[in-house]
């Protein structure tokens, strides 16, 4: 089975907040923007490298998140219909290409592709599964395999998609589960190894994650 990938990225600047501290707050001469492209990057890169993976569709307005994940083979489609991240990834969906779609979070920058295609391959047994983030209260992969993607993403998204009926994947997928929300996920995505784009910033950084 082969599958369309759903990627949210809201506008680069107003994206991840909580990584600010390490790029040294509002005036940091756009390098918050950029460590949120990277982890972008290279979370598109490994879904366009995953065998499993047929499309990947980037939900964003953000002209030059658009701008470069094109040029990694993704396609994108505007940020609609500007109700949050669960109707923009349900918006992405609808344009899939596939009967199967997925949505992946858009800051694991130590994503391997091989274990992308082994959670793909674990949730074509369900109509719907995902795949919980490190901590166990978050969600990285939602799946759905014939049914419409119900994403619920947000605080206590694992318990809320369990609840929904989809099913919690378990595998050893460190990098899939290394979303990086905080300076301390940087690090341990940094411990596992990150993907070129975000490898060339981390020495930039004025507050090193690693
Ligand atoms: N396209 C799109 N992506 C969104 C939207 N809201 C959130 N996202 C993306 O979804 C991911 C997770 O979003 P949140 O959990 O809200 O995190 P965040 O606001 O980026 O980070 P913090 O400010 O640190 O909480 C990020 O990659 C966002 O770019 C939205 O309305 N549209
Ligand atoms: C939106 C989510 O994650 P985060 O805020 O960690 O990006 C989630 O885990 O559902």
């Amino acid at each position: 089975m082969r599958w369309s990938l759903v990627v949210p990225a809201k506008r680069l600047g107003a994206a991840k907040t909580r990584l600010r501290p390490l790029t040294g707050g509002p005036a940091d001469g756009g390098l918050h923007a950029e460590l949120v492209l990277a982890l972008l990057a290279d979370t598109v890169a490994a879904a366009r490298a995953c065998p499993a993976v047929a499309d990947v569709v980037v939900v964003t307005d953000d002209e030059r998140a658009a701008a470069t994940v094109r040029a990694l083979g993704a396609r994108t489609v505007p940020d609609e219909p500007d109700r949050g991240l669960n109707p923009a990834l349900a918006h992405g969906a609808r344009t899939a290409a596939t009967g199967a779609v997925a949505a992946l979070s858009s800051d694991l920058p130590a994503l391997r592709p091989a274990e992308l295609a082994a959670a793909l391959a674990a949730a074509a047994a369900v109509p719907q599964g995902f795949v919980a983030d490190a901590a166990g209260t978050g969600t990285t992969l939602l799946a759905a395999a014939g049914v419409p993607l119900d994403p619920r993403f947000g605080s206590g998204s694992a318990a809320a998609h369990a609840a929904a009926g989809a099913v919690p994947l378990i595998g050893d997928w460190p990098g899939l589960r290394r979303d990086v929300d905080t300076p301390a996920d940087l690090t341990a995505a940094a411990v596992l190894g990150v993907g070129t784009a975000t490898a060339a910033l981390l020495p930039r950084l004025p507050r090193p994650a690693a």
